[in-house]
């Protein structure tokens, strides 16, 4: 295989999931060995930002010939953009290799579904037949994979159920913002109330309702319900089979990231379960439980879990340590991976639960990306 080059076009670098991208891109120092070229759908020929080297200017991002000169491609812009962009690229015999946050090309044949510390053979097997396409994990998915991908690996799963816990920051920044502006409006329409101690909670409580009941146009436009004080069973399109797509995704993607066929062959885990949006801001929660192959010791699961990767961290299951490291506010902003409340569970040995959560914009969207680039400059 020739060596790859290190013209890097990033696109989709000023949204959020691609300004946590640039972060960590910095902290990691992944700027010191490309040449990155940035564009822009909305702003070309304005300045780059400042870790442009020799191209100070925005590119057009729907300028082919332009991002024809790019060894590689990261873009965070979003499905449309890679709907519209990729195809025509290829179509002009551009080679090069397209990292993508968008689920867009996720479930095609040729693209990969990249979580490098849980599947690094099945991407080294598909670079070694020239594949070129390496495509972002839904964040549940990949979140929860980095928490308990060592029971897979292991081949000890029969089946696995996911109840989540989805942060606002799924939808994307406007979702942040509105739940925010909820929890404003809430505590405003009470406020007198609260500021007196000896107020009647069921008063407060009538109040927030109707204050909850009353929201409408631009203060529900995103979540088309309030999320603040309430949540929402229901995340991304319905497949009219009464499945929600995000709940298609974790079985669909979790054998597709293990190498275990599209998805739900005869060699796919059933993963199955709901997908839930709560108040969090940007940390994905996930309640599990395993049917395991076979009874294996807690303290076994626990070295294994542990030992899978160094982001893991393994909660002891006590009210003292979970408050303290298993919640999205602990987790948020960090790398950590943290796997808690693990027990054995009523309906016999082989039956194993656990929580995990994960920041879904670090694990679950920006990291996977950077680290497909690092292994593409390094091979
Ligand atoms: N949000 C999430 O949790 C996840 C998102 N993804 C994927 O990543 C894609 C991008 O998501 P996300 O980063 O949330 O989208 P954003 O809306 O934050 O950013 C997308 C683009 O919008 C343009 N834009 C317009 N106005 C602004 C503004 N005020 N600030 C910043 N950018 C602006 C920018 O393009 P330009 O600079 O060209 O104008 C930017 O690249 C999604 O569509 C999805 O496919 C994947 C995993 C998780
Ligand atoms: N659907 C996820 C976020 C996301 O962007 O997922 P995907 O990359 O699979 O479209 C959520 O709402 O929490």
């Amino acid at each position: 295989m020739n060596k790859i080059g290190n013209l890097v076009g990033l696109v989709g670098w000023r949204g959020m999931v691609g300004s946590v991208l640039m972060d960590r891109m910095q902290a990691e120092k992944d700027f010191d060995l490309i040449e990155p070229m940035f564009f822009s759908t909305s702003n070309a020929g304005g300045a780059a930002p400042a870790m442009a080297k020799n191209e100070k200017t925005l590119k057009d991002a729907h300028d082919i010939d332009a991002l024809k000169k790019c060894d590689i491609i990261i873009t965070c812009q979003g499905g449309d953009y890679t709907n519209q962009v990729f195809p025509q690229l290829r179509a002009a015999g551009w080679k090069g290799h397209w990292i993508d946050a968008a689920s867009a090309l996720r479930m095609n044949q040729d693209a990969v579904i990249v979580l490098d510390p849980v599947n690094l053979p099945v991407i080294q097997a598909a670079l070694l037949k020239g594949g070129n396409n390496w495509i972002g994990g839904n964040c549940t998915v990949s979140c929860m994979l980095m928490g308990v991908g060592a029971l897979f690996k292991a081949g000890l799963v029969e089946w696995m159920s996911t109840q989540t816990y989805q942060a606002a920051s799924g939808g994307g920044a406007q979702h942040m913002r509105e739940l925010l502006t909820q929890f404003g409006t809430l505590n405003a329409s009470v406020k007198a109330l609260l500021n007196e101690p000896k107020s009647a909670i069921l008063e407060i409580d009538r109040q927030v309702l109707a204050t909850q009941r009353g929201l409408s146009g631009d203060a529900v436009a995103n979540f088309g319900v309030p999320l603040a004080g309430s949540l929402i069973p229901w995340i991304d399109k319905d497949l009219g089979d009464g499945y929600s797509r995000e709940e298609w995704k974790g079985m669909a993607e979790t054998n597709k990231i293990l190498g275990q066929g599209e998805g739900f062959g005869t060699a796919a885990t059933p993963v199955d379960g709901f997908c839930v949006r709560v108040g969090a801001m940007r940390c994905h929660s996930q309640a599990l439980t395993f049917k395991l192959k076979k009874n294996v010791p807690l303290d076994e699961i626990e070295d294994m879990l542990a030992a899978d990767n160094e982001w893991v961290q393994v909660v002891p299951n006590n009210k003292e340590d979970t408050l303290r490291y298993l919640t999205p506010v602990a987790v948020t902003g960090t790398m950590t991976i943290p796997v808690g409340r693990i027990r054995k569970l009523a309906m016999g040995p082989e039956y194993l639960g656990a929580f995990t959560i994960g920041d879904q914009l670090l694990w679950g969207a920006a990291e996977p990306l950077r680290r497909m680039l690092r292994i593409l400059l390094a091979a």
